[in-house]
């Protein structure tokens, strides 16, 4: 605990500081034919305390990374930034990309290295150009070969690694809505596992939508449960690797989910030492 304390404190100097814009990374107009990291300009490395947090969220499909992510990010004033939304970004575009990308996803396989870096490094410079400073990635890296080339152009303070029992994955991830107007995510699943030979039970509520949501709810196309169980597989077999890069590396904090947003939020916050983040802020101001 308290290792997880010191690294918690060591990737979160400077939380309660706006501070001011680090540079970020940039898209390059490289040759197709060049390999991923050089679609990345290395950026300037700023010491922690003069930018915000960088840190990065692993999990599998369903486990809520995108959820707790949006929040933290809400909470202390970083950019989320989903890879899965930037693809979906661009399928939505109907741009160059898209057809190529459709089949690849509603496969639940990963997009190309090449592909992914090019949509973040884009994202990252837009964000650059209107004054972002710190993110918390949501999706990337998924695989070592990404991790290798982010780890190369710029540094990750702290990675959050999200895990939930295995049956209620799938479960989630099918119960996953979207509404197609204000954008909101919820879940329609109701899960509850009883505990077993000493494991303990898990309840978790859905999140239902308002009711003006109600009839605007969509599915993901790739959450069906064919495609979720090949993201978990796939997930399982070029993912999880990711975990122990960042275990080697002393950055890893595991977190397990004790249940749904009410009984997980709070002892994340406590994870990360932002418990008392609110008042420390306004008592700064
Ligand atoms: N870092 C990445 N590398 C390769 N493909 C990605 C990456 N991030 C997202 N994708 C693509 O976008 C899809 C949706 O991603 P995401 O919303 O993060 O889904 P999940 O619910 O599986 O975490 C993935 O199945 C994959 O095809």
């Amino acid at each position: 605990m308290a290792a997880i304390t010191r690294l918690v404190k060591r990737a979160s100097p400077s939380l309660s500081v706006s501070s001011t814009a680090a540079r970020r990374l940039f898209c390059s107009e490289s040759s197709s034919h060049a390999p991923p990291q050089d679609h990345f300009h290395a950026p300037q490395r700023k010491d922690p305390k003069d930018r915000n947090v960088q840190w990065v969220f692993l999990g599998c499909p369903g486990v809520g990374k995108g959820t707790y992510a949006s929040r933290l990010c809400n909470l202390i004033g970083v950019p989320h930034i989903a890879t899965g939304d930037l693809v979906r970004h661009e399928l939505a575009s109907k741009g160059p990309l898209s057809s190529q990308l459709s089949e690849i996803v509603n496969q639940g396989k990963l997009v190309s290295d090449e592909i992914i870096i090019s949509l973040l490094s884009k994202r990252l410079a837009d964000g650059e150009a209107k004054g972002e400073s710190g993110f918390i990635l949501d999706g990337f890296p998924r695989t070592i070969s990404q991790a290798e080339i982010l780890e190369r152009v710029i540094d990750i303070d702290l990675v959050v690694n999200l895990k939930l029992q295995e049956e209620a994955l799938l479960a989630k991830c099918l119960g996953r809505r979207i509404c197609n107007q204000c954008g909101g995510n919820f879940n329609v699943a109701s899960i509850d596992i009883k505990g077993e030979n000493g494991s303990p039970g898990m309840f978790m509520a859905p999140l239902l939508p308002p009711a003006h949501c109600m009839s605007k709810l969509i599915t993901r196309s790739d959450d069906t449960e064919a495609v979720v169980k090949e993201r978990l597989r796939i997930y399982n077999e070029m993912s999880k690797p990711v975990e122990e890069f960042y275990r080697s590396r002393g950055k890893l904090l595991e977190f397990n989910l004790p249940g749904g947003i009410p009984e997980s939020w709070p002892k994340l916050l406590q994870a990360l030492n932002l418990d008392d983040y609110e008042e420390k802020r306004s008592a700064a101001a």
